[in-house]
């Protein structure tokens, strides 16, 4: 969808900003471009929509040399997110959101629809936000309105440098997975700049490490922290990749181990006979359509006897993930709720839990994976012993 072909770029003070750059970003797919301050992320991106022009080689976008086409048309086909959003201040939020949609001739009436139908895509009521003006808003909010604004026109491929950059941590992180579940429906194109190797490996599906001026490494997250190509990328991604790893490595429903179950509404009796016969200390319990309600202690069961429901013993467990999250959620569940374990769901449904040595496995399995170029699936452990 874009490609670069030995690109590079020459300022006319002589500064070489980047040189013989050539790769791909395929449709749909998100790429991230991370590096250290200057080393030409902004100027490689700002080349697809020709707000700067190379100086050599060349960039296609859907199969066409961009360098023929009108700079003006070509930036219709492609958002563009930047950190200050650029919002126009005596705009209301859903006439800033509507500005591409009304420059390219959409009809007032149709332009505003879309508009609101992207605030509200983006997370903002339009009946609450439209009519704010931006300095009526949070950071985060205006970086939502510079998204909506972006996809406004629905161009298929989206530009996004440092998109997040200009708020705390924490919005970033929600703004980060909002985008991400949003990227899942809309399946844009995208590049994105940032110099946060944590935001580069959870954003992209593939990232560029930039080195002074030129790429590195193109590859997956998962590859680039488990096989750094060269020693730049090593320290670039840091000592600690291999918790940065955690972040993208997933829960399939291969990691779990299956403990003992037992209903809500099971008499304590059997839940303690079929217990006892597996010397397991706790059982998760499901109620009766089959979802996660808790656990129960084989203590508790052994001391109530015969009498009653284990529904009467059990405890709630607020601690669960998504099969498909990352292991890092997984790792942060159990911290948050003080357990030893998080329940994986599917949907509703109770897979299995995770355990800190299966988690422990889980990671190993995927660092070998990588370093052998083979699946997850293809890598067993005996025990955890092994891993
Ligand atoms: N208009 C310009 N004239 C001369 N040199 C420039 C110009 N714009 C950028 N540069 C230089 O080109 C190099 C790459 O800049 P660029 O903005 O692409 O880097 P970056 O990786 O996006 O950095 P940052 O993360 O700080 O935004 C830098 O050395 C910069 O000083």
């Amino acid at each position: 969808m874009i490609r670069f072909e030995q690109v590079g770029k020459v300022y006319p003070d002589g500064t070489s900003a980047v040189d013989g750059l050539s790769f791909e970003v395929a449709e749909g797919e998100l790429v991230t471009l991370v590096g250290p301050s200057g080393c030409g992320k902004t100027t490689t991106m700002m080349m697809v929509n020709r707000l700067i022009e190379p100086s050599s080689g060349r960039i296609l976008v859907d199969g066409e040399d961009i360098s023929g086409v009108d700079p003006v048309k070509l930036r219709r086909r492609i958002g563009y997110v930047i950190q200050q959003v650029g919002l126009f201040p005596h705009r209301t939020v859903l006439d800033n959101t509507a500005t591409v949609p009304a420059l390219v001739g959409w009809k007032r009436a149709r332009a505003r629809e879309r508009a609101a139908e992207l605030l509200d895509l983006v997370g903002l009521d339009p009946k609450t936000y439209g009519s704010r003006y931006p300095a009526q808003l949070s950071g985060g909010q205006r970086q939502r309105v510079g998204v909506a604004r972006a996809l406004a026109a629905d161009p298929p491929v989206l530009l996004m440098d440092e998109p997040f950059g200009a708020v705390d941590p924490v919005v970033r992180e929600r703004l980060q997975n909002e985008f991400l579940s949003l990227q899942a429906t809309v399946r844009k194109t995208v590049l994105m700049v940032t110099h946060d190797i944590e935001e580069a490996v959870r954003m992209g599906d593939r990232i560029a490490v930039y080195g002074a001026g030129r790429i590195e490494q193109f590859d997956t997250p998962g590859a680039v922290l488990g096989s750094p190509a060269t020693p730049y990328v090593a320290e670039f991604v840091g000592a600690d990749r291999g918790l940065k790893r955690l972040s993208v490595t997933t829960i399939e429903p291969d990691d779990l181990e299956e403990p003992p179950v037992a209903r809500l509404d099971e008499p304590v009796a059997a839940a303690a006979a079929r217990l006892g016969g597996t010397g397991a200390r706790w059982a998760v319990v499901l109620n009766g359509e089959g979802d996660l309600h808790g656990w129960v202690a084989a203590d508790a069961l052994w001391i109530a006897g015969e009498h009653g429901t284990v529904g009467e013993l059990a405890r709630r467990m607020d601690a669960w993930v998504p099969v498909g999250a990352p292991l890092k959620q997984a790792f942060s569940e159990m911290l948050q709720h003080d357990a030893g374990w998080v329940a994986v769901l599917d949907g509703s449904r109770f897979l299995g839990v995770l355990t800190p040595a299966k988690l422990h496995e889980a990671l190993r399995r995927s660092v070998d994976a990588d370093a052998r170029g083979v699946g997850r699936d293809e890598v067993r452990f005996d025990s955890v012993a092994d891993a």
